[in-house]
């Protein structure tokens, strides 16, 4: 898949401009703070119909307009197909192909892309929620069904805290708590699958990034691939949880509180593994990703790598632009120093200068 035009109009810093990208290697350059991140946070934008960065409509807004718009044309074996975003305040407007998508299957997974940045670097350490939505975003790439699901999941959860807090008695708590389970195990049985999916292929990439030394792991609390083996956990888990759950006022469990463990040599890495280790390990996952996408798919997804030369070492970088190579999918990357692109020797490299939020082809 290639984009082949981005129009973006008062997106950030971006005024009005319009790119064409080449299929290969998009280099985008500038010094710090010009756009370049926000030229890439709109491509993600248009497959993932939200940003990688805090998520809030106002913050994509600029100054010149109310709104902000962002269309990109794709490409895919010589069929065109188009999306628009009109970011408002309070509301997105979705158009896809000149018509508003009726339901997720229709929006995710149709623009795929994959991001690298700075921020992801420090996940093994963060928070779970970061953990989670690490998997789960790469998750509804392949299954869009996946974004309804987590939906019905969070308006139960919603519901049944409301309940706790008002201090409602049992009997009526109940049906949301079935409800919780059903959907709750559905959501912890899709990410399982696809952890069963994406690990054979994660544990591989990160042996080629690090040689054979080390085992790479993704552990997810109470993994099951069986529905009601995740359904009783859960009934048993929240059961145990009642007295808390009436104290606090709010639901104990389920897979809103999981934390996938990232392991390395049966260690958590947040906790004992270096500052690399830990960049290996995203790289592993995102390396993973990709391959899965192409597999599921049948095309590479975009490839979105920001600042990365700050975040890998000289052969971390190597393993993965040689990957890259490999898998002749269309590559945008921001960087303050272009040099180092030019010697690398890429094929099919097209250079973009971005400067105070306007873009052009640099010679
Ligand atoms: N809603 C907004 N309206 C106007 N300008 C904005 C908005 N949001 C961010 N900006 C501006 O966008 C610029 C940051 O752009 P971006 O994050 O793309 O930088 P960058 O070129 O990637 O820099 P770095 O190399 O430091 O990562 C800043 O100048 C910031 O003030």
């Amino acid at each position: 898949m290639i984009l082949k035009r981005l129009v973006l109009h008062n997106f950030r810093n971006i005024e009005s401009t319009e790119i064409k990208p080449g299929p290969g290697f998009n280099i985008l350059t500038g010094d710090n703070g010009q756009g370049k991140t926000n030229i890439l946070e709109s491509i993600y934008i248009l497959g993932h119909f939200k940003s990688f960065r805090r998520n809030r409509n106002e913050d994509l807004i600029g100054v010149t307009d109310i709104y902000s718009r962002v269309s990109g044309e794709f490409y895919l074996g010589g069929i065109r197909e188009t999306v628009t975003l009109k970011i408002l305040k309070d509301q997105k407007e979705i158009l896809i192909n000149d018509k508003r998508p009726l339901q997720s299957s229709d929006m995710f997974g149709r623009f795929p892309s994959v991001l690298f940045s700075p921020e992801e670097v420090a996940l093994p350490r963060g928070y779970p929620a970061a953990r989670r939505a690490l998997i789960d975003r790469a998750l509804c790439q392949t299954r869009p069904s996946f974004i309804d699901l987590t939906r019905a999941y969070q308006r139960c959860l919603r519901q049944r805290n409301i309940l706790l807090k008002e201090g409602a008695p049992v009997r009526s708590v109940y049906p949301w708590t079935e409800e919780l389970v059903n959907t709750g195990a559905m959501v912890r049985l899709a990410r399982c699958q696809y952890l069963d999916r994406l690990l054979p292929l994660f544990k591989s990439a990160y042996r080629e990034i690090c040689g054979d030394r080390e085992l790479a792991d993704i552990i997810y609390p109470g993994y099951s691939t069986t529905l009601s083996v995740l359904q009783e956990n859960l009934r048993s888990t929240l059961e145990r949880e009642t007295s808390r759950e009436l104290k606090y006022g709010t639901t104990m469990a389920g897979p809103h509180r999981d934390d996938p463990v990232f392991m390395l040599d049966n260690r958590v890495l947040g906790i004992y593994g270096s500052q690399g280790q830990q960049r290996s390990f995203v790289l592993a996952f995102k390396t993973a990703q990709i391959l899965d996408l192409e597999k599921e798919t049948g095309f590479c997804p975009l490839l979105l790598l920001d600042d990365m030369t700050s975040e890998l070492d000289r052969k971390r970088q190597e393993f993965f632009f040689r990957f890259l190579q490999q898998r002749q999918g269309q590559v945008f990357i921001s960087c303050t120093e272009h040099s180092a692109f030019q010697s690398a020797g890429f094929k099919c490299l097209r250079m973009f200068r971005v400067k105070a939020g306007t873009i052009c082809d640099r010679d």
